[in-house]
């Protein structure tokens, strides 16, 4: 029998926005390796916000975050910003794309970090590319990308340094039907193929769908949908 690997566990989260508004309390979830969860909720109810404290970007009011049995609170700014840079693929709303870099450069950037070897980062982000969709466009750079491709090469750029955990906040929000699912089903090959986890904050049905868990935030934590 093969145990599951726990990847992720969050336990008794709490989150004030500033102002003192509460977002939510005695949060809980576990995720595991090769798994793949869809967050659901209401606009404002704190989606993002709970992605950005799992990658340690936020800090909670109280309770626990630890990724591979490591409490983010226990490790400083370096060691927050190397867990991110090697553990984490990231899909976030501003998609952060850097706008003089080309598309093979944007899409390597995370495994360059990790210091490959240039011809594996080129070689990698070419395949990725090709992957969502964006062949032969590995020397273009942003700006003459739409909306739709620019997210596109997010999420070739999160999977570039097979990172154990994937956090994807609205990934085919700009993205036409057809498109969403051939995105979502690489994004879950992915997954399997590297048992890596991922966390995927949508508003779409048909994305949550594809997820094996599908748990709605509200103010007093998550529920099974
Ligand atoms: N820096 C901040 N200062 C004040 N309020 C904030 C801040 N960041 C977030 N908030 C508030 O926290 C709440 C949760 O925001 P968040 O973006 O996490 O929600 P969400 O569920 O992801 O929403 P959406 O589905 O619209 O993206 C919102 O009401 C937002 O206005």
């Amino acid at each position: 029998m093969v145990v599951p690997k726990l990847l992720l566990e969050i336990t008794d989260l709490r989150k004030t926005v500033p102002g003192g508004r509460l977002l939510f309390d005695g949060l809980a979830m576990r995720l595991e390796a090769g798994e793949l969860i869809a967050i659901m909720g209401e606009s404002g109810v704190g989606k993002s916000t709970l992605l950005n404290l799992i990658a340690g970007l936020d800090v909670p009011d109280a309770g626990v975050v630890e990724l591979d049995g490591v409490a983010l609170a226990a490790l400083d700014e370096d060691g927050l910003a190397a867990l991110r840079r090697r553990r984490i693929g990231f899909v976030f709303q501003a998609f952060h794309i850097l706008p003089h870099l080309t598309l093979a450069q944007n899409v390597g950037l995370p495994l360059a970090l990790l210091r490959a070897a240039p011809a594996e980062v080129r070689a990698r982000a070419i395949a990725l590319l090709a992957a969502v969709g964006l062949a032969g466009r590995e020397n273009d750079y942003p700006g003459q990308l739409s909306g739709g491709e620019l997210q596109r090469v997010a999420i070739a750029r999160a999977l570039a340094h097979r990172p154990a955990l994937i956090l994807a906040d609205e990934p085919t929000g700009n993205l036409d039907p057809e498109t969403a699912a051939r995105i979502l089903a690489l994004l879950i090959g992915q997954l399997r193929e590297a048992g890596a986890g991922g966390l995927l904050v949508t508003h779409s049905d048909v994305a949550a769908a594809c997820a094996d868990r599908v748990l709605r935030l509200t103010a007093t934590g998550l529920v099974e949908a």
